[in-house]
């Protein structure tokens, strides 16, 4: 059997790339794909089999995966979905002069899940108002990331400016891109590679909402770098397991929890709450402390949700996989 990694996905069969450098459009086999329904994503390392009569490849085995990106599968109501795997640094980009916070924590979330490293890159600076205007939100973006996240802020119109994001894409890692759809991935990723590997969009004037442009997912290789992965379409974020994302993207309030009189404190109406006192002392903004709860609310329902499914599967005697 050969081994590859899948460095594409568009609506065609997955393209693998094979250690010999070899690309092949590919199946899946059917045992792998029966029941449970398992796809092999961007990045995944796959066993291929290589039928003499077929014209396509088979991926017979999904190998175990270093990361992956997983959402709540936007059409169902309690699966995970996992859009790209074994990739080493996640970078959300927002627009400079659109921030939006509230998506920020929820990105910051779902990007430390994967255990990859994190960074926020503020894109088209040239639209901000003033560099007083950068420099203030970029704080306020570097305050809600914390210490360990690095912010960066880049414009198109400065190539230069895209130098450190560069840094970030080393030679043998693989970064994956997130953010919505028109905040300037594609064209992030262009200036990264030196040309037009990836069709970028004039934002619509009428409403200002980014054309859907990219369709497919990519592995593109950066010279003098590693491997960079547009995600596009990425439009409901909903939480899947978040547990160690949350406790990463808000280690402020992670860390005043620690000073709680209870252990399980929820934060809510427990005296000697730490998490309360320091919003009350305007340490903590109360809107932090809401996105935190409705976070932390939203991962623990799918929880209950999968934790009652599975009951149903077992009263029921569903078949059960043995290990
Ligand atoms: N002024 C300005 N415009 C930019 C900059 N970067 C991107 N744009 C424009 O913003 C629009 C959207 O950019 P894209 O790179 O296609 O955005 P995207 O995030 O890849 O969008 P999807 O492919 O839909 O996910 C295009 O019209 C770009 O020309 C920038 O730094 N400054
Ligand atoms: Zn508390």
């Amino acid at each position: 059997m050969l081994e590859g990694q899948v460095v594409k996905l568009d609506r065609g069969y997955p393209l693998v790339r094979t250690e010999a450098g070899d690309e092949l459009r590919c199946k899946h086999a059917t045992a792998l794909v029966k029941g449970e329904k398992v796809r092999a994503v961007i990045g995944d390392r796959v066993l291929l089999d290589i039928p003499e009569a077929h014209d396509k490849a088979i991926i017979a085995e999904i190998l175990p995966r270093k990361t992956e990106f997983v959402r709540k599968d936007p059409t169902e109501r309690a699966l995970p979905q996992v859009l790209a795997a074994n990739f080493d640094t996640v970078l959300i980009a927002q627009p400079i002069a659109d921030v939006n916070l509230r998506r920020l924590e929820r990105e910051l979330v779902l990007a430390h899940e994967t255990g990859a490293d994190v960074a926020v890159i503020l894109t088209k600076a040239d639209l901000a108002e003033s560099d007083e205007d950068i420099e203030r939100i970029a704080r306020k973006v570097g305050d809600l990331v914390g210490a360990r996240d690095r912010v960066l802020v880049v414009s198109a119109e400065e190539p230069e400016s895209i130098d450190a994001v560069r840094d970030l894409v080393a030679p043998g890692t693989t970064t994956v891109l997130i953010g919505k759809s028109g905040v300037g991935k594609s064209s992030l990723v262009n200036l990264l590679v030196g040309c037009e590997v990836q069709e970028t969009a004039e934002v619509r004037e009428v409403d200002g909402k980014g054309r859907h442009t990219t369709v497919s997912r990519e592995m593109i290789d950066v010279p003098g770098g590693g491997c960079v992965v547009d995600m596009p379409g990425v439009r409901g974020l909903g939480l899947w397991d978040a547990e160690s994302g949350i406790e990463a993207a808000f280690s402020d309030i992670e860390e005043l929890a620690a000073s709680c009189k209870f252990r399980d404190c929820r934060h809510e109406a427990e005296p000697g709450c730490a998490v309360r006192r320091a919003v009350e002392k305007g340490e903590l903004s109360q809107s932090r402390l809401d996105s935190y709860h409705a976070l932390r609310s939203e991962t623990n329902e799918i929880r209950e949700r999968r934790e009652e499914a599975s009951r149903i599967r077992s009263r029921t005697g569903h078949p059960r996989r043995r290990g």
